[in-house]
């Protein structure tokens, strides 16, 4: 059984903002976690990387409490999460499935919506719809959006209350290059703010400049935990920012940037390129 244990420590002592110990869980007699373990500091931006089948979104089902573990535990800002708490819902952002939104709202009814659930203001819904590239399509019904544009609803409806802590599914498939700025630019932002981040990914591409820690799971195991930095072959490649538009402004100069593919390696597999 999950179970309230407080927060665990970071190492230099402070209560971690998310941390799982020992978190097991079977689907039908077969393990997809496996003794997971995954402490993140306040304000850091954790990435979960690993192939398909690693057990990422599950194990970031557990994290939210969505999903019970069959045994370990969890703290989510000290507290046990699941079980419809409420004092949890305005501090966490989840970046929802297709099948969480007002379908047949317009973006704008839709992200306003939220934004009043979750106690964030309408000019901030105003503002942060901008911000995300969706004031252009602030008329049109959910349910008619394009898949980029879709997503990016879904992220700015996790993001628009300034959560404490928020937790990325694979967040830049299907966006085109504008969107990806547009997103990269709100997570440094979100950074910037304090929000410790928790973002799953196959790769993780572009989002490894934000990272401050990884871990690499494999067949529902944490195999790897680090610096972002360890994980990248070329040791010259920056991983700090520029982020963003701006970076890309300068990649466009001739200038490399952390934008660049990072090729890197885990064994024989490349994880964050
Ligand atoms: N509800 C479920 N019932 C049965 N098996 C499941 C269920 N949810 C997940 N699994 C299995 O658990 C394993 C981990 O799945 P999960 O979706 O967490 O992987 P992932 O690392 O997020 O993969 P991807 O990158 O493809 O999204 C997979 O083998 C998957 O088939």
């Amino acid at each position: 059984m999950t179970a309230a244990l407080g927060a665990f420590a970071t190492r230099d002592g402070h209560a971690a903002a998310v941390s799982a110990r020992g978190i097991k869980q079977s689907f039908r007699g077969r393990e997809i976690l496996r003794d997971v373990d995954l402490v993140a500091e306040p304000g850091s931006f954790h990435g979960l990387i690993g192939p398909s089948g690693a057990g990422k979104t599950a194990l970031l089902k557990v994290l939210y409490g969505a999903r019970r573990a069959q045994a370990g535990e969890v703290s989510l800002l000290g507290r046990a999460p699941g079980g419809r708490d409420r004092a949890l819902l305005a501090r966490v952002g989840v970046q929802a499935t297709a099948s969480s939104f007002f379908s047949h709202a317009t973006v704008w009814e839709h992200l306003s919506t939220v934004a009043a659930l979750l106690g964030a203001s309408q000019a901030r819904a105003h503002q942060f719809l901008d911000q995300m590239g969706l004031g252009r399509l602030r008329d049109w019904r959910v349910e008619l959006l394009p898949v980029g544009a879709r997503r990016m609803l879904a992220l700015a409806s996790a993001m628009v209350h300034h959560p404490e802590v928020l937790f990325l599914d694979e967040p830049m498939a299907d966006l085109d290059r504008s969107e990806r700025a547009d997103l990269l630019d709100a997570l440094d932002e979100a950074r910037g703010e304090g929000t410790t981040v928790i973002c799953a990914a196959r790769l993780l591409g572009e989002l490894g400049t934000l990272c401050d820690c990884v871990s690499v799971l494999d067949d529902g195991r944490v195999v790897a935990v680090g610096p972002a930095s360890s994980f990248v072959a070329d040791s010259n490649r920056s991983l700090t920012p520029p982020l963003g538009r701006a970076a890309m402004a300068a990649r466009s100069r001739g200038r490399v940037t952390a934008l660049d593919p990072m090729p890197a390696v885990l064994g024989n597999k490349e994880v964050l390129a």
